[in-house]
């Protein structure tokens, strides 16, 4: 799956962080997020593979572009065995999110990007459109600290793994009122803070990689996004749990579903019927081919975003394979026809 798919995904995140991109600053997330769409999935179109979506934008009739069960790729049209290798033929799962971080985008804000993650089928878990508490940590205590425990208890665990003192760990977390509790907590244990409005994909790749000076992740995001981190971290040999939130009063906010009930039987309907289980990233994304890109639309602690010049574009990508265990960055400049000077810097 890997050689050819590879190459060929960094194109689709990059052409969708580009389109998104000149929506930047311009205070409209929803279009940034559809020319975002509809840029990937024009991309993805064009690739020889037989891909299903299995976290996108929404059930069909809410989304019109790149819904969960959406078919892409050149390998997915009737006449497919004329078209294509038997390699190509077979089916793919594919998790998007074409806009990581539509406020961020749409305010100008750092750390957004374009985001996907493939796996053979079945490879990834088809995360209901819930919510997910989260625990992200760097590679070295990948197994030692745990969603069970206490944050003061994994502040503690992170310390002695990371071989460094709890007051100078950083831990993100998504500034909501759901995380009062938890912020305070964190802060009396001695760590610091960092606060993010959005984009808690990012937060939790950060984690695999020293340098970032984000030692952690802790909290409640969105469940898609929680599946597509996974798949980043299991590549990359990082730790990262998440467990289903499927109650309002949890969240505090109105948006997924009527009540606490209705949603565990929405949760039986998908065969989850433990709701309180905690998966790790093996669970999540439990393909025995795991492979994540993003590009960055605005820059942020991974990647630049995108920098337009006159005639093109600068982006940088990251690709991550847990076959061939590599995180590569990945420096793309975009020729608009004929630019006078290909910017270097
Ligand atoms: O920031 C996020 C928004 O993603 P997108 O809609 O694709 O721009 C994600 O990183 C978060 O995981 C998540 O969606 C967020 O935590 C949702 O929480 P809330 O704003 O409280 O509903
Ligand atoms: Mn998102
Ligand atoms: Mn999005």
């Amino acid at each position: 799956m890997e050689n050819t798919l590879g190459l060929e995904i960094i194109e689709v995140v990059e052409q969708a962080a580009i389109a998104s991109s000149k929506w930047m600053g311009k205070g409209e997330k929803d279009i940034a997020d559809q020319v975002a769409v509809e840029a990937m999935r024009e991309r993805m179109n064009k690739i020889y593979m037989r891909g299903r979506i299995v976290i996108g934008e929404g059930e069909r009739d809410n989304a019109p572009m790149l819904y969960i069960g959406e078919e892409v790729g050149i390998c997915t049209q009737p006449n497919a065995e004329a078209l294509c290798n038997p390699d190509e033929l077979v089916e793919i799962d594919i998790a998007v999110d074409p806009c990581e971080g539509t406020n961020l985008v749409a305010y100008g804000q750092p750390g957004s990007m374009a985001v996907l993650a493939i796996s053979e089928k079945g490879g990834l878990f088809a995360a209901p459109d819930f919510y997910m508490k989260k625990l992200a940590a760097p590679p070295a205590a990948k197994g030692k600290v745990d969603i069970n425990k206490s944050a003061t208890e994994n502040l503690k665990i992170l310390s002695e793994c990371l071989e460094r003192s709890i007051e100078e760990l950083v831990i993100v977390v998504m500034k909501r009122e759901r995380h009062n509790d938890l912020i305070k907590e964190i802060r009396e244990a001695g760590a610091r803070v960092a606060l993010i409005s959005d984009g808690d994909v990012g937060a939790a790749i950060s984690c695999g990689f020293a340098g970032t000076n984000i030692h952690a992740l802790m909290g409640i995001g969105a469940a898609p996004e929680g599946v597509i981190s996974a798949a980043a971290m299991r590549a990359l040999g990082g730790h990262f749990q998440g467990q289903l939130i499927y109650d309002p009063a949890v969240v505090k906010t109105g948006l997924i579903g009527e009540n606490r009930e209705a949603n565990i039987d929405r949760l039986k309907s998908m065969n989850i019927n433990d709701p309180d289980k905690v998966y790790d990233a093996h669970e999540l994304a439990s393909g025995k081919t795991v492979l994540f890109a993003a590009c960055g639309i605005t820059s942020g602690n991974l990647m630049n975003g995108v920098r337009f010049f006159n005639g093109g574009a600068r982006t940088q990508s990251l690709v991550i394979s847990n076959q061939s265990k590599t995180a590569r960055f990945v420096d793309t400049i975009h020729m608009f026809g004929e630019p006078k000077t290909l910017q270097l810097n």
